[in-house]
């Protein structure tokens, strides 16, 4: 089998129904669809991607944005060296309550050991309630990437995710520490199509 290489483990946060769970089926399997079930627990998948001529495998993990889904918090946040903060451009409730996300981010990661990204979703939509300008504002006080995207369209989906990734290949600190802590090695191939509720993967964190 071949050396799976590098894989870095990426995290989908923010309130419910944001498109999280849209965004990751967008950018790994290139499809949208306009009615998904809430995310219960957690759940992931694996994309290879060749950033920058370096070939990357993404294990980006989903996960609720509903309370009562979710499950042990830190466990989330443990290992990932990305973690995407997304809320919906068309609802300001969305936007005005991140500072429930980032307080979770400022106690689980820090910006030593986390590539942290801000993402307003559903911008094809014609009823916006945040602008471009107030995103960028909030990721500027926060220090974090800024990206508008539209799962629906798929604008701006792929480059967020590039531009984090590219993000995290500069700072080699987060994955090249020479101590095992390499990302995550992928021992089997058919774990690429594995989608689900953590399982045997969790092990490998
Ligand atoms: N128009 C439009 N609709 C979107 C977009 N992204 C997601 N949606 C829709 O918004 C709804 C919620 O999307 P999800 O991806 O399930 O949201 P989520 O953040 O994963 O929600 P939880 O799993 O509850 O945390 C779905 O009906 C999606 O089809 C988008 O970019 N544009």
């Amino acid at each position: 089998m071949e050396p799976a290489g590098l894989t870095l483990k990426l995290l989908l946060v923010g309130d419910s129904g944001v498109g999280k769970s849209s965004l990751l089926r967008r950018f790994t399997d290139g499809a949208f669809e306009p009615r998904l079930t809430p995310t219960v627990g957690i759940d992931f998948k694996v994309k290879k991607m060749l950033v920058e001529g370096r070939a990357v495998q993404l294990a980006i993990w989903d996960t609720a944005g509903q309370e009562r889904f979710r499950t042990v918090t830190p466990s989330y946040y443990r290992g990932a060296q990305g973690v995407v903060l997304v809320y919906d451009v068309t609802r300001k409730a969305t936007f005005t309550g991140l500072g429930r996300w980032l307080n979770e981010l400022e106690m689980y990661t820090t910006s030593s050991s986390t590539v942290k990204m801000l993402v307003g979703n559903k911008t094809d939509k014609p009823d916006r309630e945040v602008e471009r300008k107030e995103g960028l504002q909030l990721a500027r006080k926060h220090s974090l990437l800024f990206i508008e995207t539209s799962a629906k369209t798929q604008d701006g989906v792929h480059h967020a995710f590039e531009e984090l990734v590219i993000k995290i290949l500069q700072t080699p600190d987060l994955w090249d520490k020479g101590t095992g802590k390499k990302g995550i090695q992928l021992m089997e191939s058919s774990a690429q199509q594995h989608k689900g509720l953590c399982g045997a993967y969790c092990a490998l964190i």
